[in-house]
């Protein structure tokens, strides 16, 4: 089996949250929206507590992922990943963090070598894996490590057809942000996805917003020094690449319908700042995409919802968005990879 034809490779995520009811309401919807062929990998015997809590009928079998494609059409693949779930909807426990974990390993190996031709990623509970060890911010992190040394230097996307964000700072405390807001920071997260933007998503010459860190962008350095000393010279930097960017541009002007039309992308300075625009406007069809990796990942735009797993109101729309997306971005890959 070609990477070209391979089934994405779900990982199943936090196994007390909404991970395993909205795989189990994006497979049940596969033929009727002409889902791509895709394996999750977990604890089958959570999926199937998931689907029997839910009421749902539905066969899940343990797969190889050579035979994930085939099977789909039938059963819901899962390739079984270590260890044994406890956790209920609702309670993560002791088995969550390493189980959430798993299920990441597996699905990064299997893209890496071939088996699986892009993954998606079900929410995790970030303060669940901390407790655990787990010593990264978040999947963003964890995967571009998880690539080898050097890593590649990982940027969260959340892609909508209303808008997409950036945060170029992402997990950290609000304090730390114009600490951490450098100029070589801005430049390389505009390069990478300037780069992925054309190479993924086809669009030739990405227009690239860059929000200002303080009101009003600063108003000319009165407000604040760093969209002055940091943004404009970073935008200045990106230009000179041949990067079609713009700022420092005021946040609060910056994502009103007429503003949206005049870029493709925004670049932010912290997370709060860029992503609730787009969770405003797009909660249901925003995908988390992460640029910069040697594969495509994708991810639902919301997180585990520990206050409905299990109970079926788990919305899987924006899960279905991130398994299109995923498809549509692995083929472009590919294509790009052919070309060269
Ligand atoms: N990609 C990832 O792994 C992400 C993980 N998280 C994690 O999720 C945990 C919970 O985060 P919150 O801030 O509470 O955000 P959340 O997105 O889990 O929930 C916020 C609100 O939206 C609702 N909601 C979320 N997804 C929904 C869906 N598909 N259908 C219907 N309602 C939905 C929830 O019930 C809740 O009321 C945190 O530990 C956080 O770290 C958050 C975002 C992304
Ligand atoms: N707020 C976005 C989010 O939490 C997703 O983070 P990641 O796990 O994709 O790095």
């Amino acid at each position: 089996m070609s990477a070209l034809s391979s089934p994405l490779a779900l990982s199943l995520g936090e196994p007390a949250g909404i991970g395993p009811d909205i795989v189990l309401a994006a497979w049940l919807r596969r033929q009727e929206l002409r889902l791509p062929p895709f394996f999750v990998t977990g604890d089958p015997a959570c999926l199937a507590a998931r689907a029997k809590h839910l009421g749902l009928a539905l066969d899940i079998v343990e797969a190889d992922p050579h035979d994930a494609a085939a099977t789909f059409a039938a059963a819901l693949p899962v390739v079984p990943t270590g260890p044994t779930v406890t956790a209920t909807p609702g309670r993560p426990d002791a088995s969550s963090g390493p189980a959430a974990q798993a299920a990441i390993d597996a699905a990064v190996a299997l893209v890496r070598n071939g088996q699986a031709r892009a993954i998606v990623t079900n929410p995790i509970a970030k303060s669940v894996l901390y407790a655990n060890g787990f010593p990264f911010p978040g999947h963003t992190e964890y995967l571009a490590h998880l690539c080898g040394t050097p890593a590649p230097r990982p940027v969260m996307m959340i892609w909508s057809p209303e808008l997409a964000v950036i945060p170029a700072t992402i997990h950290v405390p609000i304090t730390d942000v114009p600490r951490l807001l450098t100029v070589e920071l801005l430049v390389e997260t505009g390069r990478i996805a300037a780069a992925d933007l054309i190479r993924r998503f086809g669009i030739a010459a990405p227009r690239i917003a860059v929000c200002g860190l303080n009101p009003h962008a600063g108003e000319d350095g009165t407000i604040g020094r760093e969209d002055e000393e940091i943004t404009r010279p970073a935008v200045d930097a990106l230009r000179a690449l041949g990067i079609d960017a713009r700022g420092p541009l005021p946040a609060d002007t910056l994502f009103h319908a007429a503003a949206r039309r005049t870029y493709d992308v925004v670049i932010g300075a912290y997370h709060d700042q860029v992503l609730a625009p787009v969770k405003t406007l797009a909660f249901d069809t925003g995908v988390n995409v992460t640029l910069g990796l040697p594969f495509v990942r994708t991810s639902p735009d919301h997180g585990t919802a520990f206050d409905i797993a299990g109970t079926g109101r788990a919305n899987p729309s924006s899960l279905i968005e991130a398994i299109r997306l995923a498809d549509r971005l692995a083929g472009a890959d590919a294509r790009a990879d052919a070309a060269e």
